[in-house]
């Protein structure tokens, strides 16, 4: 886990915090009643089937759209504020450049618009791609646009940077060159990254915080190393074609059945029958589990609840 002794010094421990917060388009609501807190200094994976509302979220959080109900905040301060907007960068599912514009010219528009801009750490990302400063953006490929989408929400050196699906357009390879470059990027600023993604495997590779949305309401969130071991994986043998009548004294995630044998994903209320086969689930694992159960009772660890605005405040 990283140091987050820059941003606890910037004021407060949270990066993002959202209390009741949704997002109503027409009559149906994309977002519904989330509460919840990313610390600073995590990378935080945003997961949810189609639909789930991350999109939504994501705009929510950097002011984009505005909340039907509830507020976000951060570090502290309602996201429309300024002290909030000079801290957060957002890079949309669509990475909007201007086609016309060579590379060199987007950054020195950010350099323009953005008083903490780091044209050193903008011009390395470009480089380190063998981008060059002077092709336009429309004449590059999908992924060198990533990259210098990337050097622009980097540049502005946030202490929070929101990211909608960042590497769904790039090939395996240059998804995992810019993976590495988005972890040492933050590691090294200490930024908060906040990304929604599809890719289970790159989350349990990359994050260490995660925030499950389905049908718009927050179904898991918080540490992965406090989620995760509150799980376990059990599977054994049915009993009348069902699983075991005790299986129920815990909370169950998801269970299958097969022939006579059955598997679940339990959160533990107590002892599990020594009969069953136990082990220990991955991040991955337990993040299908929730995605597979619409149904299942939503979880979220301690650190991910927000306080009440008082408690807070005090
Ligand atoms: N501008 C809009 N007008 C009306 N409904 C919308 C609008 N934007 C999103 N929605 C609806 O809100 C819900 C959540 O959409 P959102 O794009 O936030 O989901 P998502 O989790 O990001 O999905 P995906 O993984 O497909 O990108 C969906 O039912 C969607 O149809």
């Amino acid at each position: 886990m990283r140091d987050t002794t820059a941003s606890a010094a910037a004021g407060t421990r949270w990066a993002l915090e959202a209390r009741g917060l949704g997002r109503r388009y027409r009559r149906a609501w994309a977002l519904k009643d989330c509460s919840f807190r990313v610390p600073a200094g995590r990378i935080a994976a945003l997961v949810g089937p189609n639909g789930a509302g991350k999109s939504t979220l994501l705009a929510l959080a950097a002011g984009l759209l505005e909340p039907s109900a509830g507020e976000v905040r951060v570090f502290g301060a309602p996201v429309t504020e300024p002290a909030a907007m000079a801290r957060w960068a957002y890079l949309g599912q669509d990475k909007p450049l201007f086609k016309r514009f060579t590379v060199a010219e987007h950054l020195r528009m950010g350099q323009e618009l953005n008083p903490g801009w780091d044209q050193e750490a903008a011009e390395r990302i470009v480089r380190s791609g063998q981008v060059p400063l002077q092709a336009r953006a429309g004449d590059l490929s999908g992924g060198q646009r990533t990259r210098v989408a990337f050097a622009l929400v980097f540049g502005k050196r946030p202490g929070l940077l929101l990211l909608d699906e960042p590497m769904a357009d790039l090939d395996p390879v240059a998804r995992d060159e810019m993976g590495a470059l988005l972890l040492s990027e933050a590691a090294e600023h200490g930024t908060t990254v906040l990304m929604s993604s599809h890719l289970l495997s790159e989350i349990e590779d990359m994050c260490d915080y995660v925030l499950v949305l389905d049908g718009g309401r927050m179904r898991l969130a918080g540490e992965t190393d406090e989620l995760v071991p509150m799980h376990t994986l059990v599977s054994g043998v049915t009993e009348q074609d069902g699983p075991p009548a005790s299986l129920n004294t815990h909370t169950v995630v998801e269970v299958r059945t097969a022939g006579r044998h059955f598997s679940a994903l339990v959160r533990r209320e107590g002892p599990l029958d020594p009969a069953w086969q136990l082990s220990e689930p991955s991040t991955e694992e337990v993040l299908l589990a929730y995605l597979r159960s619409p149904g299942a009772p939503p979880l979220l660890s301690p650190t991910a609840v927000p306080c009440h605005r008082k408690e807070a405040s005090a």
